[in-house]
């Protein structure tokens, strides 16, 4: 029996701006197994909420278009009617957003808000569905369950609200569960709360997560295998320990070393220079990253760079990674990037 869950297979999802439509994913390749959490990062505006929402099918049709397919069980979600997706949202598939506030619903008491989700894909009754709601919230850490119950989301800190909103993505227990930085709003004793949570569900419930973070220490923790976004493609994916061990494209390499560490105390961070260009200004064509690593001769380069295989599990775009070096490293000195 296979333990592939989610299957995803070139997806291209595109925005209209003006008249035109821009791929903010484009050509994603990725697959999710049952119990693995496959984290994926890259800088604001790479295209992970993009992917998400386009696996959820959160996308305003009228404004965006989506190619390719989302294999998931016997269904293509990218070409599926919004009456099947709804009744696989909410009980097998469950997304925790990054922002709860437009995640709930103001005029309507917490509660009852999770109760819906209850309401819509179990048989409950009235009494066993205020239980399970009590346990829910009980089990994302909120004191006092009773009390919340009947409060409105105004009433609730950011944090509480957060953990609200995963109580309606975990309530039915749902096999797949995308997390857009589920975790940014807390502090952190409640984000390790939150993180065991979401490990629980996998190994528990044998559930597949993508969970989106732009904090390595969290994909370092709670991540099995990654993927690093950078301008809507995938530039490399791997297992976790080999992605911190063993980065290789110069993204990857350069978002590691602007994380601050004890042993690095005194070294200057890495800043990667420039920015992610906005949709309508991305190079269509050859290494999206090039413009950002100007040293790096133009030849290093592939024409059309593809996602190579150099080891088992371990994906790299372009070849440009195997000449790479940051631009203050001697050449000499350069003991990472080559393969
Ligand atoms: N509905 C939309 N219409 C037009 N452009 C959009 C839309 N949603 C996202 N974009 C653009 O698509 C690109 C990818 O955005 P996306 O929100 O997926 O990035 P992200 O990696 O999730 O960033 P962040 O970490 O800030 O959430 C950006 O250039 C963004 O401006």
């Amino acid at each position: 029996m296979t333990n592939q869950l989610l299957k995803i297979q070139n997806l291209q999802t595109s925005f209209r701006i003006k008249d035109d439509y821009h791929a903010a994913v484009d050509g994603v390749t990725l697959e999710v197994n049952k119990n693995e959490i496959v984290a994926i990062v890259g800088e604001s505006g790479c295209g992970k909420s993009a992917l998400a929402f386009s696996i959820m099918g959160f996308h305003d049709p009228k404004r965006s278009k989506i190619e390719g397919h989302i294999y998931y069980k016997e269904h293509d979600l990218a070409n599926i009617s919004t009456a099947k997706l709804n009744k696989l949202r909410g009980s097998e598939m469950g997304m925790i957003f990054q922002d709860p506030l437009t995640a709930l619903n103001p005029l309507m008491v917490v509660g009852a808000q999770i109760e819906e989700t209850l309401i819509l894909h179990t048989k409950m009754n009235k009494e066993q569905r205020k239980a399970r709601v009590l346990e829910l919230l009980d089990s994302v850490g909120i004191p006092n369950p009773q009390r919340t119950f009947n409060q409105y989301p105004h009433e609730l800190s950011g944090g509480m609200r957060q953990r609200v909103v995963i109580a309606i993505a975990i309530a039915n227990k749902p096999a797949f569960l995308v997390a857009d930085e589920p975790t940014t709003a807390l502090d952190v004793t409640i984000q390790a709360q939150i993180l065991d949570l979401m490990k629980e569900l996998k190994e528990k419930m044998d559930a597949g997560v993508i969970l989106i973070t732009h904090d390595l220490g969290v994909v370092a923790e709670m991540a099995d295998r990654v993927a690093v976004m950078y301008a809507g493609q995938i530039v490399e994916l791997a297992p976790v320990e080999e992605l911190f061990a063993n980065p290789k494209h110069p993204y990857t390499r350069s978002l590691l070393q602007s994380v601050p560490s004890t042993d690095k105390k005194d070294e200057r961070l890495h800043v990667i220079q420039g920015i992610v260009p906005p949709l309508p200004s991305l190079p269509r064509v050859g290494c999206r990253f090039k413009a950002r690593i100007p040293w790096i001769p133009e030849e290093a380069h592939e024409e059309n760079p593809e996602l190579h295989e150099i080891k088992p599990g371990h994906f790299v775009r372009c070849t440009c990674y195997k000449t790479f070096h940051f631009q203050d490293e001697q050449k000499g000195d350069m003991n990472n990037g080559v393969s």
